[in-house]
């Protein structure tokens, strides 16, 4: 197997887009009418193009689309002319100066590249014991040989009135979906009457998770949990606002649910606080907001080791961000719940050629050469953004 060293980075390019949603989705922080992000494309000397996304959440953490734009024109450069494993270490090396969306869209640019060089998936190179290089063909077969096939995955309905929202339910599980995730706010008689109404159209084997993007406060959330314990939730993501690590500790203990960490996992500093203070028994992990593949691993096998389960989310992103969550998913043992991927029919164009479909609730990553998708130039033009 030749070594990535004779491949350089001879360039790269991004293209702002901004993709309007099918329809609006709420939440308890925004109502989503359009997503932003960037798009990366890295030459190679080769001639292989790696892509990848920079898509932040500004509400969330890691800047803005500005702050990407920003800091695009000072990173390119340094690494540019770089071995793609040289471009690896400068990124680890550049983390803390850069949002980390625009550290995911790099990394997966350059991930993308290295796994079209070595004829393997982005998740076979994910699950290398390490990226030395060059892997042999066993090491590239034994990570093969552990990558999942298929990814169960929910599918997010957004905070709506309770009818709607039973409707969107049904339809779900008559598509396949095992495991639906609910956005809620700060109702507590709507919640409740929400969560029973999905329940009872939906009986009681499909999985149910609620998503309350910090909107509660302790005693509002411990009404709503205690009165939804007959409803057997999953988990509940983010009940309380990012910085209230007691409260989140408090209410672990106060109610039989358990507690998903998500707005306050902006790193793996974040993370260790979070397993420090005992405040979550779930990692929500979205690769745009954790720095990329690597970082997110980290993030993952560190809470793994603290008896933390995770899940990996998109951040309705375009289908280049999703498929690299989707390969992290599928190259991950530690993975073992439904994933938030499901988030491309949000979209009204995924900008890939490729589709991912969503079968039986399930996502299955491609086993073509890196990433395994390629972008549409032309609908990519079409929706590029001002920025
Ligand atoms: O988890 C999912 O099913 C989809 C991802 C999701 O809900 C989400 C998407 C964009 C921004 C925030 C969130 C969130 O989990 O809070
Ligand atoms: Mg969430």
């Amino acid at each position: 197997m030749s070594t990535s060293r004779q491949l350089i980075i001879e360039g790269i390019r991004w293209t702002p887009y901004q993709v309007p949603l099918r329809s609006s989705f709420t939440s308890a922080h925004e109502r989503l009418v359009t997503r932003d992000g960037i798009i990366v494309e890295l030459h190679t000397s080769s001639g292989t193009i790696g892509i990848g996304e920079c898509a932040p959440l500004p509400e969330f953490s890691g800047g803005t689309l500005q702050d990407v734009m920003g800091c695009l024109p000072f990173v390119a450069p340094r690494l540019q002319g770089l071995a793609l494993s040289d471009a690896l270490a400068q990124l680890d090396q550049l983390q803390d100066t850069l949002p980390t969306a625009a550290r995911c869209g790099l990394e997966t640019a350059v991930l993308d590249a290295l796994g079209q060089h070595y004829r393997c998936s982005l998740a076979t190179l994910l699950a290398l014991p390490d990226l030395i290089e060059p892997p042999t063909a066993q090491d590239l077969a034994q990570a093969a040989s552990q990558v999942r096939t298929s990814v169960p995955v929910n599918t997010v309905i957004g905070a709506q009135e309770v009818e709607a929202a039973v409707e969107q339910a049904r339809q779900a599980a008559a598509q396949g979906f095992s495991c639906i995730k609910l956005k809620v706010g700060p109702q507590l008689r709507q919640t409740v009457e929400l969560v029973a109404a999905v329940r009872a159209a939906l009986g009681p084997t499909i999985h149910l998770r609620l998503d309350a993007n910090e909107s509660w406060d302790f005693e509002l959330a411990r009404s709503i949990l205690s009165s939804c314990e007959l409803w057997s939730i999953q988990y509940v993501e983010q009940p309380l606002p990012r910085t209230d690590l007691a409260g989140m500790a408090a209410l672990r203990r106060a109610v039989p649910i358990s507690i998903a960490a998500d707005e306050v996992l902006s790193d793996l500093e974040s993370a260790r606080r979070v397993l420090a203070r005992n405040a979550a028994g779930i990692f929500v992990i979205k690769p745009q907001l954790a720095g990329g593949p690597r970082q997110s691993q980290r993030m993952i096998r560190e809470a793994t080791a603290h008896g933390v389960r995770c899940v990996i989310t998109s951040t309705i992103e375009s289908g280049v961000g999703v498929v690299m969550a989707l390969h992290l998913a599928a190259a991950m043992p530690e993975i073992t719940l439904e994933c938030g991927l499901a988030t491309l029919p949000l979209l009204i164009d995924d900008l890939i050629q490729e589709t991912l479909p969503i079968e039986n609730g399930h996502m299955t990553s491609p086993t073509a050469p890196g990433l395994g998708v390629h972008l549409k130039q032309a609908t990519l033009t079409r929706y590029a953004g001002s920025n």
